[in-house]
């Protein structure tokens, strides 16, 4: 789809599409960034569908990059994504490009950005999060006879790659066994599905799935109270990364963004933030509306159901939501998922600096109960592996 120009002679990771040339603008184009997956593209012309109805005048570009994180599919992820630079494998080209003005935005799934960006770069907005639970997706052979974990043949073994899912799992379905899984959705659709797939069933993201148009592969919906399992921060979201000092941009996407979405987000990077997690640390979260006229989740448009499995009754979009409150469910738990901290909290919270304190003041008590203790010893058992891994390579 995407036509590659002479410039990317020079760059043969970064394709450019033809400029649309209907609309007749004296604006410059806008270029909007993204990974080069199926899903990010889906995402990045969404953003692009919401900013065009807001904005018609403007002409918008989609610039895909092939990122690091897709290129190396040989080094396991938890090493790719070790020390400072945890995840720049994921956004480090396309914020380089950024910054130097060939993009003018990035869409990112929020899930997948660290929670702290280089000064000069910012968060222009966070779009209405979709479904933000993981899911189950089953095996073409077992799918007549298991569409939930309780219900999987013993001993089977589960495809995922994160060890936030496995541990949490580990925790509740001690007789399932774990293996990485790699790849965009599509791959590890294709791994499960494959005749000589070791994989009974694998995790993902439902938003994932619903964006790609593949509610059908999902099993079962898992959250604390099925499954007991709490997803990512930020899962579910996409967020929108710009120039910190881009003012015209930052503008045209305050029409875009989510001030519900935001604040609940804003609480669950806090956390995330305070308790210096990387994208493989194992702390899950829910977050959920509560009072006012509606019980909702961060979902938004609300769907039908809350995580807690209560029906949603009223939808009072974003006017009611100063009179609600948000309520984040945490837990952190070790890699064996023998050890786990959880704690909830419920506050009103009228802004996003009251959502990121909210965030802060989790992570105090799950400190308090012992999750710096978990999250130490992943560490130093990360910073094991790491100098094992140095010292095999360099025999
Ligand atoms: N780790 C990759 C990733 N990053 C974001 C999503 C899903 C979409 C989202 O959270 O917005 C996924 C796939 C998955 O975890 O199944």
């Amino acid at each position: 789809m995407a036509s590659s120009t002479s410039e990317n002679l020079k760059t043969p990771s970064v394709s450019v599409p033809q400029t649309s040339t209907s609309a007749s603008t004296n604006f410059p184009p806008i270029n909007i960034g993204t990974r080069r997956s199926a899903l990010a593209q889906i995402q990045a012309r969404q953003v692009e569908k919401q900013l065009k109805d807001a904005f018609p005048d403007r002409i918008y570009n989609i610039v895909t990059v092939l990122a690091q994180g897709d290129k190396d599919k040989v080094t396991p992820l938890q090493q790719l994504s070790m020390g400072e630079n945890a995840k720049s494998l994921w956004t480090g080209e396309l914020e380089t490009m950024l910054e130097q003005g060939e993009l003018d935005m990035i869409v990112h799934c929020l899930k997948d950005m660290p929670t702290q960006l280089p000064p000069s770069l910012s968060i222009g907005c966070i779009c209405p999060r979709e479904d933000p639970r993981d899911v189950l997706v089953v095996s073409p052979k077992l799918s007549s006879t298991s569409r939930n974990l309780a219900s999987l043949p013993e001993g089977s073994t589960i495809g995922t790659s994160s060890i936030r899912r496995a541990a949490q799992l580990r925790r509740i379905y001690p007789t399932l066994k774990f293996a990485d899984i790699r790849g965009n959705v599509g791959t590890r659709l294709g791994k499960l599905d494959a005749e000589d797939s070791p994989f009974a069933a694998i995790i993902l993201a439902a938003a994932g799935l619903l964006r790609l148009g593949m509610e059908e592969r999902i099993a079962q919906y898992l959250s604390k109270y099925n499954g007991g399992m709490l997803h990512a921060v930020g899962q579910g979201a996409l967020a929108i990364e710009v120039r910190a000092n881009d003012a015209v941009v930052k503008e045209m996407l305050a029409k875009v963004g989510s001030e519900r979405t935001a604040r609940a987000c804003s609480a669950e990077r806090a956390l995330l933030r305070a308790l210096e997690g990387g994208c493989s640390v194992p702390i899950g979260v829910e977050t959920e509306w509560r009072g006012g006229k509606r019980v909702a989740t961060g979902v938004e448009p609300a769907r039908e159901y809350g995580l807690d499995g209560k029906a949603i009754e009223e939808d009072d979009g974003e006017e009611g939501l100063d009179n609600q409150e948000l309520l984040l469910r945490t837990i952190v738990v070790s890699v064996d998922g023998k050890e786990s901290v959880e704690t909830e909290m419920m506050r009103k919270i009228k802004s996003v600096a009251e959502a990121e304190a909210m965030g802060r003041d989790v992570a105090k008590i799950l400190i308090e109960k012992g999750a710096d203790q978990i999250l130490e010893k992943i560490s130093r058992e990360k910073q094991w592996a790491a100098k094992k891994e140095l010292e095999t390579a360099s025999k």
